[in-house]
C-alpha cells in the first residue's frame, strides 16, 4: 500500500512549496508540469518559489495526458537530471506528471488547482493509450500541497464534477460487491468501506457545498484524497470506477472532450445505481445540490451518444466485471436512460 508522506491542505500553502519540498527531503532540480491556464494562474508561481528555494526548475506544458506526454515528460526530466517532478493543474497535468515520475524512478508532489478529480492522492494514472482510457499503475504523491485559496477560485462545474467523480464510488463499491460474488474477484472490506463513507458524506453535505468557498473546497479535497487512499489500499482505482466511469469513458470514445471526467461519472452513476436497483433519486438530489449535470441535454450530449456509451460501455476494460455484464440491449439502455431522466 503506497501512501503519501505528507499531504498539507490549506489557505495559502502553495507559498510554501519550497520548504515543504525541503521538508521532504527533496533535491536537484523540479520538472513542473502543467496546463496553459493553469501555468499562468499557478505553475509559474510554484517555479519562481521553488527558485527563490533554492532548486533549478523547469516548466512543460501539456494539453494531453497521453502516453507521448508523459514520453515527453521523461525526456525533458532526463535532460536536466531532474530528482523530482511536480504535477500543477487539473487530472491531466498530474497524471502526466506522475507516470513519468516512476518511469524516471523520481518522486512526485502533487498540486492540484482544483477539486476535480480523485487522481490528486492516486498510485494510478488515466492515460489515453491507442485512443483508449487505460488506467496505468505509477506511483503515490510523495507529497500533497492542496492550496485551499487557488482551488475555491477555480471555475465552479471543476468542484461539482469532483464532486461527481467521488459520488461515483457508491456505485463503483456496488460493481465491486457484485463482482466478489459472482466471480470471487479480491476485494478489500477497508478499502470498499473507505470509499463508499467518503461518497457518502458528499452526499451528506451537497447542500452546504458552495464554489468560491475555501471551507466547500477543503471537504472536497480531502474527500478526493480519502477518495485516492481507498484506491491505495486495493491497488487499484476498482473503490472508485466501475461500471459508471466504463459509461464515462465510453462518451469520451465517441465524442471526445464534451465534458469533465466528473460530470460524466456523475451522470453514469444515476443511471448505473438504477441498474443496480439502488436509490439513483438520491444520486441524482445531490448531483443538483451541487450543481452538477444530470442529464445529457445539460452537457449538450445527444442522446444517441448516451444509448451508443450504454451499449458499449461494457466493452472498455472488461477484465472489470460490474452491473454492465455482457452489455446492455439498446432497448433496455434507453428505458434505463429515460426512466433515469438522464436522456
Ligand atoms: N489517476 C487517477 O486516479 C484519476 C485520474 N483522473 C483523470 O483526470 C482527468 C480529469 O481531471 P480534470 O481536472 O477534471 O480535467 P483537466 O485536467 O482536463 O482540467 C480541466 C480544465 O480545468 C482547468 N483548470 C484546472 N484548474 C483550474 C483553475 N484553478 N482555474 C481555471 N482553470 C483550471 C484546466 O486547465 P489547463 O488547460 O491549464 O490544464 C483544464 O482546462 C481525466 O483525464 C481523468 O481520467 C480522474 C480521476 C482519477
Ligand atoms: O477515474 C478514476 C477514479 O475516479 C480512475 O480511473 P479509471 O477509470 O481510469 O481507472
Ligand atoms: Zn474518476
Amino acid at each position: 500500500m503506497e501512501l503519501p508522506r505528507l499531504v498539507v491542505v490549506g489557505s495559502g500553502v502553495a507559498r510554501e512549496v519550497a520548504e515543504i519540498s525541503r521538508d521532504l527531503k527533496l533535491a536537484g532540480g523540479a520538472l513542473i508540469v502543467t496546463g496553459p491556464r493553469t501555468c499562468e494562474l499557478v505553475g509559474g508561481e510554484i517555479s519562481r518559489r521553488l527558485e527563490e528555494g533554492g532548486f533549478e526548475t523547469a516548466l512543460m506544458i501539456t494539453k494531453f495526458s497521453k502516453i507521448e506526454e508523459v514520453e515527453r515528460a521523461e525526456r525533458m526530466a532526463a535532460d536536466m537530471g531532474a530528482g523530482f517532478l511536480v504535477g500543477v493543474g487539473g487530472g491531466r497535468s498530474i497524471d502526466v506528471a506522475k507516470l513519468a515520475s516512476v518511469r524516471v524512478g523520481v518522486p512526485f508532489v502533487s498540486i492540484p488547482t482544483a477539486a476535480s478529480h480523485d487522481g490528486i492522492c492516486s498510485a494510478q494514472a488515466s492515460l489515453t493509450i491507442d485512443g483508449e482510457t487505460t488506467s496505468v499503475s505509477a506511483q503515490a504523491p510523495f507529497g500533497i500541497v492542496a492550496d485551499t485559496a487557488i482551488i475555491s477560485q477555480a471555475p465552479k462545474r471543476l468542484l461539482a464534477a469532483g464532486c461527481g467523480d467521488i459520488i461515483s464510488n457508491i456505485t463503483a463499491v456496488r460493481d465491486w460487491k457484485l463482482a466478489h460474488r459472482l466471480r470471487g474477484e479480491e476485494y478489500s472490506e477497508y478499502a470498499s468501506a473507505l470509499s463508499e463513507m467518503t461518497a457518502r458524506m458528499i452526499v451528506e453535505t451537497s447542500s452546504e457545498l458552495k464554489p468560491g468557498l475555501e471551507e466547500s473546497a477543503r471537504i472536497v479535497v480531502k474527500a478526493l484524497i480519502s477518495s485516492g487512499v481507498a484506491m491505495s489500499i486495493a491497488g487499484s482505482s476498482r473503490p472508485a470506477s466501475g461500471s459508471e466511469h466504463k459509461f464515462a469513458h465510453a462518451i469520451n470514445r465517441i465524442e471526445p472532450g464534451k465534458a469533465l471526467h466528473g460530470e460524466l461519472c456523475g451522470l453514469g452513476t444515476i443511471v448505473m445505481m438504477y441498474l443496480h436497483g439502488g436509490d439513483w433519486r438520491m444520486i441524482r438530489e445531490a448531483l443538483e445540490k451541487v450543481g452538477a449535470p444530470t442529464s445529457a441535454a445539460d452537457i449538450g450530449l445527444a442522446e444517441e451518444t448516451v444509448i451508443e456509451a450504454l451499449t458499449s460501455a461494457h466493452t472498455i476494460r472488461p477484465e472489470r466485471y460490474t452491473i454492465l455484464g455482457s452489455g446492455l440491449t439498446r432497448e433496455a439502455a434507453a428505458a434505463a436512460a429515460k426512466k433515469t431522466k438522464i436522456i
